[in-house]
């Protein structure tokens, strides 16, 4: 008998996971697309075993369903599945940045036949859909689950089992503790990520030297304001509560640093600096997750049209893993600078070797 898991939405998590388990002895993955676009495309992109627009038909003797689509879809799609026929000791998990009202919502909506266990895959990327979906997007990286009390252990370790194809670290948290914490060091450094681009983004309106000069640093710690405003939309508003908190909490970091500058206190700015660096360097080193960075590589770029397919060939033809190409021209000495980000620091020390040999100027 085959293993069937359900994959309710094939985006960047879902056709990740769908990527993790497909092809494993005796597993077959199904996805569900909620427009016939998506379906074929779900197919094409090899994610998934087969995709269907039926919910009933994709959960139909499922073994395992994962909820993979924005956090304020997560209710009705529960809600959907709790009036289908589904398979005894049938697992439900979803993805979702925020797991306090998906675990009230299943509080409520009691299940005879399925078991409910939150999850939260604490990997990703400022990309979305499903052609960011990478079979190694979870290596490493923490995997919390939320089960409630009244989920068996049995069910707990059928599921924890699965997720060992994602060679994550399972964590069990409670879903209101996960809620405070994912607020403090994710969903906060978005808002404030995005607050900051949106700053500068008016600035540069009246005087567009300030996108030209807004390289390196900049980009490296707005890098997740690009991510996808539904997605962020969702999580942000279903962490309200929490969220508010914390920029009260925020406001006052930055109350403090304008106290110190009014008063020129230099001896308090770097006493802020020297703790912030402190606790940074006791964070786990380059553990892939939230806000993790990428390893970027840069070449020097003559006529960037025929170099990218080029360089690219050459990084698949020799099984380089490249996360994300793109064509810097901020530099007015040079036409173009090329940037190659790697998931994985092999990968891109792999590459620049590579492209050093054929010839590239490289650097780090
Ligand atoms: N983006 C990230 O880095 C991470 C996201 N998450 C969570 O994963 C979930 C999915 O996010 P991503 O994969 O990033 O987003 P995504 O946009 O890449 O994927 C969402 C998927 O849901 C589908 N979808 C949209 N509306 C739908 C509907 N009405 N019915 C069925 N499917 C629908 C989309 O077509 C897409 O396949 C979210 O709950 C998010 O909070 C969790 C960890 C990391
Ligand atoms: O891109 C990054 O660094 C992220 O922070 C990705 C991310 C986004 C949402 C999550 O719930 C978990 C991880």
């Amino acid at each position: 008998m085959k293993l069937k898991i359900a994959m309710i939405g094939v985006g960047l998590i879902g056709g990740s996971l769908a990527l993790c388990f497909k092809g494993k002895p005796g597993v077959s993955v199904m996805g569900y697309a909620h427009l016939p676009e998506l379906k074929d495309k779900y197919i094409a992109s090899g994610v998934v075993d087969d995709a269907t627009l039926s919910l009933e038909e994709a959960v139909q003797d499922a073994d395992f369903i994962f909820l993979c689509v924005p956090v304020g879809l997560l209710e009705s799609y529960f809600q959907k599945l709790a009036k289908l026929p589904l398979k005894k000791g049938c697992i439900i998990t979803d993805v979702g940045s925020t797991k306090a009202s998906i675990a009230a919502c299943a509080e409520h909506v009691r299940m005879t036949d399925a078991y409910f266990i939150g999850g939260h895959p604490m990997a990703g990327s400022e990309r979305a859909g499903v052609d960011a979906a990478s079979a190694v997007l979870f290596e490493n990286a923490y995997y919390v689950l939320t089960p409630s009390v009244h989920v068996p252990e049995e069910a707990y370790s059928r599921l924890s089992e699965l997720l060992a194809y994602t060679r994550a670290q399972i964590v069990r948290v409670e879903p209101l503790l996960h809620d405070d914490i994912v607020g403090a060091i994710s969903h906060l450094p978005h808002v404030i990520a995005v607050a900051l681009v949106n700053q500068v983004r008016e600035y540069n309106e009246s005087n567009p030297l300030y996108k030209m000069l807004a390289a390196g640093g900049f980009r490296d710690i707005t890098r997740i304001a690009s991510s996808d405003a539904i997605v962020w939309r969702d999580i942000l508003l279903s962490n309200r509560e929490v969220l508010l908190g914390l920029m009260k909490d925020w406001n006052s970091q930055m109350s403090a640093f304008t106290d110190m500058l009014e008063q020129q206190d230099g001896e308090g700015i770097e006493e802020a600096f020297r703790q912030a660096r402190e606790f940074r360097s006791v964070l786990p080193e380059r553990r892939k997750g939230m806000i993790s960075s990428l390893y970027d590589l840069y070449t020097d770029v003559q006529d960037a049209p025929g170099m990218i397919g080029k360089i690219a060939t050459e990084l698949g033809a020799n099984d380089i893993n490249l996360s994300n190409l793109e064509i810097i021209e901020n530099r007015v000495d040079v036409p173009g600078i090329m940037r190659l980000s790697f998931r994985q620091e092999e990968d891109m020390e792999r590459a620049r070797t590579l492209l050093a040999s054929l010839g590239y100027q490289v650097w780090v």
